[in-house]
């Protein structure tokens, strides 16, 4: 059911300021109206959130995981409404959506594995050494705890995947700590689906109704409110570089500052070697272009900066590019601001005189469509604006040619920090490359070869993160299993008597997790 109702704990209420959703394809408004939470909402729903923590905090590693597994199964039970509503909020098309749905249930699943596996714990014992010289040393003991009540920000690109039940939630309530989530304004129906789904499971579950809050909004006051509300102990957000910074300076201002873990901006370079491009380059320009123009460019890993040695074999990678991307199709824009920040990204880029347009895609009749843009400039040009690296959010593409593999380094080297680096590598090219790739780790989170940055696979070894202004923080990532260490905190248990301690940290190990003891891994409990 939607309803336009903002869901406070395990209350669904109507808020007297409104707003309504659009549909991107069509420019029309769709029906029902939603409520717009307030700060007296942000304060219930926090409250309640932290009224919950200790009980949710503590729950056993089985029962956590099975409602995790339950919010999978609900939105699945949720069916194709819940698609119909996406695409008509997104513009986005069905296949699209349906495969976005399988990764959100996914992530919960696999979440829901790692709380039962329990290495997120870190549980660790130091047994006491009460004979030891000069001093005894006490018994230690460590574990992760739940840092608090999170507050995540839905992302407008990834409906189901990065919103109300994506990534930044499932591993907050993996980790432990309950949610309150701000639905991003462009897909209220598709988000109320969802967090009725959550709702009904912490329900169902028994658990304390304040675990989970949703409320929709479209003022940046409310944003502002939840991450500056107390109880707020970190905050999760996929979004613009304006908005993610905003959020972090709220956060660093607070009497309490607290961690921010935004995912904001990057252009994922992508360094055609020499060999390669020499031996594939026709193939590489159609697979380019289909990277790019995937999704209407709308992926905070869509290859939006190309860079190669100078010469013929880079000539015909940019005309067969070229080709591919004149006769791509437009699509439609999740909504029209951000048609309209990539237009304008668009125009400045072509109005530049230090820039080429080499193609753009096919333009289109109807309302909100992206029409693809590759555009080229020299090493020497790029690096002296750096308006020329910032990030044209959708399927625009720039090429950097340079005069060899010293001055691509160069050229990486200067770079704002990236979610990613590509390589196109042939064998013939690893030797270079091997060089190349120190320089490309200090400045990215991950380095993939011989493929294309869009489509993230959500497993344990990923990380969907980087240095700024990538994201806030280098050291996280908002995709795979590691994600859940954002909202944990180590504590030590110094000599505490065996009924005090967590159960994580029992000599019995009655969770059977696998743990540290004394320096040496347990042997395997299970
Ligand atoms: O838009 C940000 C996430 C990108 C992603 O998850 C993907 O490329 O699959």
């Amino acid at each position: 059911m939607i309803d336009g109702a903002l869901l406070i704990g395990g209350e669904a209420r109507q808020a007297a300021n409104r707003f309504t959703a659009v549909n991107p394809a069509s420019g029309e408004t769709l029906t029902p109206d939603f409520s717009s939470a307030n700060a007296d909402a942000v304060a219930e729903a926090c409250t309640l959130a932290e009224d919950a923590f200790a009980t949710y905090a503590a729950t056993d590693l089985e029962s956590r995981a099975a409602f995790l597994e339950g919010i999978a199964q609900n939105i699945l039970d949720i069916g194709d409404e819940l698609i119909e509503r996406a695409m008509a909020e997104s513009g986005l098309p069905r296949a699209r959506l349906e495969g976005e749905r399988g990764r959100t249930v996914g992530q919960l699943k696999l979440f829901a594995g790692v709380v039962r596996q329990g290495d997120f714990l870190d549980a660790t014992i130091d047994p006491a050494l009460p004979d030891r010289a000069p001093l005894p040393r006490p018994d230690l003991r460590r574990v992760n705890l739940a840092i608090g009540p999170v507050a995540v920000f839905g992302a407008s690109n990834f409906p189901l995947a990065f919103s109300v039940a994506g990534g930044d939630t499932a591993s907050a309530l993996a980790a432990g700590c309950p949610v309150v989530v701000k639905g991003h304004p462009s897909h209220p129906g598709t988000g109320e689906l969802v967090a009725r789904a959550i709702q009904k499971a912490v329900a169902d579950a028994g658990l304390p109704a304040g675990v989970f809050s949703y409320l929709p909004g479209e003022t940046n006051e409310l944003g502002g409110a939840l991450v500056a509300d107390p109880r707020i102990q970190a905050v999760g957000f996929t979004g613009s570089r304006g908005g993610g910074l905003a959020l972090v300076r709220i956060a660093a201002k607070r009497d309490e500052p607290i961690p921010v873990y935004a995912e904001m901006s990057s252009i994922n370079p992508v360094v055609l070697f020499p060999a390669a491009l020499a031996a594939r380059g026709a193939a590489l320009a159609k697979e380019f272009v289909g990277s790019l123009t995937m999704g209407a460019g709308q992926f905070c890993t869509n290859p939006g900066l190309v860079l190669a040695v100078d010469g013929p074999d880079l000539d015909a990678f940019v005309e067969a590019a070229g080709s591919a991307l004149t006769d791509s199709a437009p699509a439609t824009m999740l909504s029209p601001g951000i048609h309209a920040s990539f237009e304008q990204g668009v125009a400045a880029l072509a109005g530049h005189e230090a820039v080429r347009t080499v193609a753009r895609g096919k333009s289109g009749e109807g309302v909100n469509q992206a029409v693809g843009a590759f555009f080229e400039t020299t090493a020497d040009q790029f690096l002296a604006d750096v308006k020329l690296s910032h990030e044209v959010f959708g399927s625009s593409s720039m090429l950097v040619r340079c005069r060899d593999l010293p001055e691509i380094a160069l050229v990486i080297a200067k770079l704002e920090g990236q979610l990613t680096a590509t390589l196109q590598v042939d064998p013939a090219d690893e030797a270079e490359a091997a060089k190349l790739v120190p320089v490309i780790a200090r400045r990215v989170g991950r380095i993939l070869a011989n493929g294309w940055p869009t489509g993230v696979e959500v497993a344990p070894a990923m990380v969907h993160g980087g240095p700024f202004p990538a994201t806030s923080d280098g050291r996280t990532t908002s995709v795979g299993t590691l994600a859940i260490a954002r909202f944990l905190r180590p504590v030590c248990f110094q000599n505490l008597a065996p009924a005090l301690l967590p159960e994580a940290l029992h000599d019995d190990n009655g969770w059977g997790i696998a743990r540290r003891l004394d320096g040496k891994r347990e042997a395997s409990p299970r």
